[in-house]
């Protein structure tokens, strides 16, 4: 690519983009969800979110040399095409990985389930799955894995025996081909081998989880305590579904303000290793001020305390259904509402912002604490 500077057209939603690009050259902001190939004439680079499809229809014919997701996913990217038209892309693997593992604990938390006496089951065990895993391990809890691309991980086990644990969290990308698709990966059949005593956590994309399935096992008035992060359709979501559901958020398990500055800044590294420069400084969450939290009670009831004052899955829970509420009374169509959460989403920081003040915890639970990243 030339010296001179590059028309960068970013999203409007990725945060800190004019202090990571901004000395590359001119940054145009976009609404992703309806981007048009109009708005990439002149565009040498695109920044994008999930919630863009980035394929022929809106690259062919544009100057676009370098497309940057910031974020993990990548089901939105027709990687494909752009290989084979020369394109360069980049995601941002792991990038909210952590926010994504803090939102499975806080939520279980919410729900007071506690996760020491509980068997796990992980599907899809990549860096947020083998996060979830790691941490497991720490606390001594069992745990099973589905994974079809890590037969040698040491707990792996059917996908059937993984749905009959007590905590079963979905952490799989949506595939679409290969020989292990996941679009409904969960089907009636398997939704069925869900326990009704037990949790299930969907935080990977929607579409892994027949939708109405679901809703149809858990209208039956049985089913597992189910908390949907990721939903089919979106923005466009199933109110019934949401009704049925203990806790249900739009798509904010990887919101922390961490994993979105992380998104950023590995793009830009990508784009200097396409461009073979080197970056400026990069913003970060980093260097806040640790911030307190105080315990009440004891044991477990304590520990979760402590993880809702940092983070508390329930707030996103009525923000969305009040959402829907709206969305009933013809005030504001689900999917505005939904989008409309996503971009004015609070500011929330991960764990490790945090201290712990008191001293009322017993040894063990402080060491469960620090191995959940809370000190
Ligand atoms: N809710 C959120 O906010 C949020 C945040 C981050 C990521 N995600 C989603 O979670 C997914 C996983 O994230 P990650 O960082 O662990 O990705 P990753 O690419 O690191 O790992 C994905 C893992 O899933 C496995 N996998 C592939 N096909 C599978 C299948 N059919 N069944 C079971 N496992 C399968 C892969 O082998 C891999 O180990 C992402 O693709 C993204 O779609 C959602
Ligand atoms: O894939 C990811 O990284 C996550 O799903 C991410 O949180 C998506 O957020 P979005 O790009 O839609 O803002």
């Amino acid at each position: 690519m030339s010296e001179r500077p590059l028309s960068i057209v970013a999203d409007e939603n990725i945060p800190a983009v004019e202090e990571c690009f901004g000395d590359l050259g001119e940054i145009t902001r976009v609404a992703g969800r309806n981007l048009k190939a109009s708005q990439l004439v002149g565009a040498d680079i695109l920044l994008v979110r999930s919630v863009t499809e980035v394929n022929g229809e809106l690259l062919s014919g544009s100057p676009v040399r370098f497309v940057g997701s910031c974020t993990i996913g990548t089901d939105h990217l027709d990687i494909d095409w752009m290989e084979k038209h020369g394109v360069a892309w980049s995601a941002a693997p792991g990038c909210n990985a952590n926010s994504v593992v803090e939102y499975v604990f806080c939520a279980l938390a919410a729900l007071g389930v506690d996760w020491r006496r509980r068997s796990f089951g992980i599907v899809g065990c990549g860096n947020v799955g083998g996060l979830l895993q790691r941490r497991l391990h720490s606390l001594d809890i069992e745990c099973a894995v589905y994974d079809p691309w890590l037969p040698d991980n040491p707990d792996s086990a059917s996908l059937h025996t993984v749905l009959e644990r007590d905590v079963v969290c979905l952490h799989a990308p949506l595939v679409g081909g290969g020989p292990h698709p996941s679009h409904h990966l969960l089907g009636p059949d398997e939704i069925a081998l869900l326990r009704d005593d037990a949790v299930l956590v969907s935080a990977g994309r929607g579409a892994v989880v027949d939708n109405r399935a679901l809703r149809a096992r858990l209208q039956d008035g049985d089913g597992p305590a189910t908390v949907l992060d990721v939903w089919e359709n979106e923005p466009d979501i199933d109110l019934d579904l949401l009704q049925l559901v203990d806790i249900g958020t739009p798509h904010i398990a990887g919101y922390s303000m961490d994993g979105k500055l992380a998104g950023t800044r590995m793009v830009r590294a990508a784009l200097d290793r396409f461009l073979g420069s080197s970056a400026p400084d990069e913003a970060t969450a980093d260097g806040a001020p640790a911030l307190p939290l105080s315990t009440e009670g004891q044991g477990f009831a304590a520990m979760a305390g402590l993880l809702l004052q940092a983070y508390d899955p329930r707030a996103d829970d009525l923000r969305l259904r009040a959402a829907a509420e709206r969305a009933a009374a013809g005030s504001e169509p689900m999917a505005q509402g939904f989008d409309r959460l996503r971009k004015e989403y609070p500011e929330r920081l991960e764990f490790s912002h945090f201290h712990i003040q008191d001293a009322g915890l017993g040894e063990a639970e402080r060491r469960q604490l620090a191995v959940l990243g809370l000190l």
